[in-house]
């Protein structure tokens, strides 16, 4: 089988074990999008991985194992979702290509990875996706949906974004290990309200996603 082949069975595979149906462009967005990765990798600097075999299981289904839980929380309603310190768009991306209805912004403070996910978004026909060059700190729009991927402390994370969540608004960050601590050293003015473990096909790594939301005046 060829590479290409390979990682479209594996991709198949693990979108079916997330309980994901994926219809035929949705796939081969995903694809492309980890094509667009790997070619762009060395000029922007995306990623420290470079096999694209490797990109996708780390990072491709590791975002993908996200879909399910966030479906359940939007119930299929149109949504606005800010992806803080998106990097190469991981989340952000692949939430934009399974989830239509979500209206994804991409924000990240270095200016090449921004424009690699403006890029992507035209290449990919992707109409609910945006990237944006700034720091979270300055964003003030309302997002329904704030989420990050290898950003920063809960802590810091929810102070640096509060100003930009809806008044309903969720936070959902993707950690490792559930981080006891952080929890712990979080500020008066957010809680956590659920944590669940994840499984990611094909990593052996443990995998938890932290939802928070404000509470009292802030
Ligand atoms: C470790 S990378 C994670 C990238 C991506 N989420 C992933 O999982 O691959 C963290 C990113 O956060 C960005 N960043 C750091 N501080 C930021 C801020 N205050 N506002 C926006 N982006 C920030 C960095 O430029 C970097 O691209």
């Amino acid at each position: 089988m060829s590479g290409a082949a390979d990682r479209a069975e594996r991709l198949r595979q693990g979108a079916a074990t997330l309980g994901l149906a994926l219809d035929g462009a949705a796939q081969t967005r995903l694809l492309a999008y980890l094509d667009l990765l790997a070619k762009w990798n060395r000029v922007y600097n995306l990623t420290a991985l470079r096999d694209p075999a490797q990109m996708l299981t780390h990072h491709l289904l590791d975002s993908l194992a996200v879909v399910p839980p966030l479906r359940r929380h939007t119930q299929g309603r149109p949504a606005r979702l800010l992806d803080v310190g998106s990097g190469g768009g991981l989340p952000g991306v692949v939430i934009a290509i399974c989830c239509p209805e979500i209206a994804v912004t991409c924000v990240d403070a270095v200016a090449k990875k921004a424009a690699f996910v403006q890029q992507a978004a035209g290449a990919l026909s992707l109409d609910n996706l945006a990237g944006r060059h700034a720091r979270v700190e300055t964003l003030h729009e309302p997002f329904d949906i704030i989420a990050s991927r290898a950003f920063a402390s809960l802590a810091d994370f929810i102070s640096w974004s509060r100003g930009a969540l809806a008044e309903q608004g969720v936070w959902l960050a993707m950690k490792g290990k559930r981080p006891d601590d952080e929890i712990a050293a979080l500020p008066a003015g957010a809680e956590v309200f659920h944590v669940e473990p994840l499984r990611v096909p094909g990593l052996d790594a443990e995998r938890c996603l932290v939802w928070l939301r404000p509470v009292g005046s802030t």
